[in-house]
């Protein structure tokens, strides 16, 4: 089954329209990429999912997007949207506290407050993020004493420990060093055992490598979506075909 499906959705910021009649289905428990040139509306699309663009003046959308099969624009509980549908950003942004008090923000904002309950949360969280046995012994630290590549992966399990359905990633290793990102690359192809993740990335080979179907997207339409390898080998439009080889960026 599919896990969203977005059905004629179109977006306006005022007067002027960012997502022109987007139809696409998201199956469950699988990396989905979304690509395209700058300003072609791969974030607002992705904030969609998880109606961060309520939070912006002005901005009205026309058309349905429905999680499983509840239409998350029709009076779906806000809070109870993002708890099922995470979002990790580009820049790593750990809150100013140690790295369990990060991990427990959510599970505590949603009246957990025994703190074995707790501790098994933040413990579970981070093992999936593939933190454990890097922070273990230093858990009281604070989050932002962690490096980068870190600090994502925490941010990842703060995701985590609310235990939603689906993970929205935007851009989450252009912030990052090879290294740290092959990390996090490693962990998304782990997590989309449990969790369905919407990537938007502006690295080809990383939809490449670990996405299973991509979006490309242009001028705020969907041009062309499929399998990861038909759409970067055997594109079937033009347009796709002369994104993916490098001819616009
Ligand atoms: N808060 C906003 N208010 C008004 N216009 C916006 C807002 N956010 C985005 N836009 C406009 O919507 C269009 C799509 O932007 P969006 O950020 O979704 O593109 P993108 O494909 O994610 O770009 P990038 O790859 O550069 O992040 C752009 O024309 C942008 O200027």
């Amino acid at each position: 089954m599919d896990k969203l499906t977005i059905s004629n959705l179109s977006l306006f910021y005022g007067q002027s329209q960012a997502l022109h009649d987007i139809s696409l289905a998201i199956p469950g428990r699988q990396i989905m990429a979304f690509i395209g040139p700058s300003g072609c509306g791969k974030s607002t699309l992705l904030k969609s999912l998880n109606r961060m663009n309520d939070l912006v003046p002005g901005c009205r959308i026309t058309g349905s997007i429905c999680l499983e099969d509840q239409d998350i624009t029709q009076g779906l509980d806000v809070n109870l949207l993002r708890r099922r549908v995470g979002m990790v950003f580009q820049k790593p942004n750990p809150f100013p506290m140690s790295i369990y008090d990060n991990v427990a923000y959510g599970p505590r904002a949603h009246g957990i407050r025994n703190r074995k309950e707790l501790d098994a949360i933040v413990r579970d969280a981070l093992e999936s993020a593939g933190l454990w046995e890097e922070v273990k012994d230093r858990l009281k630290s604070s989050a932002l004493s962690m490096s980068g590549g870190q600090q994502q992966r925490l941010c990842i399990a703060r995701a985590l420990a609310v235990k939603p359905e689906v993970l929205l990633m935007d851009e989450p290793t252009s912030a990052l060093d090879p290294i740290s990102t092959a990390h996090i690359e490693a962990l998304c192809l782990k997590l989309k055992e449990r969790y369905t993740i919407v990537m938007v990335t502006h690295n080809m080979q990383q939809a490449q490598r670990i996405a299973d179907r991509t979006a490309f997207f242009w001028m705020g339409h969907l041009v062309e979506e499929g399998e990861t390898e038909q759409v970067f080998r055997h594109p079937k439009m033009e347009k796709t075909a002369a994104y993916v080889s490098g001819q616009f960026g």
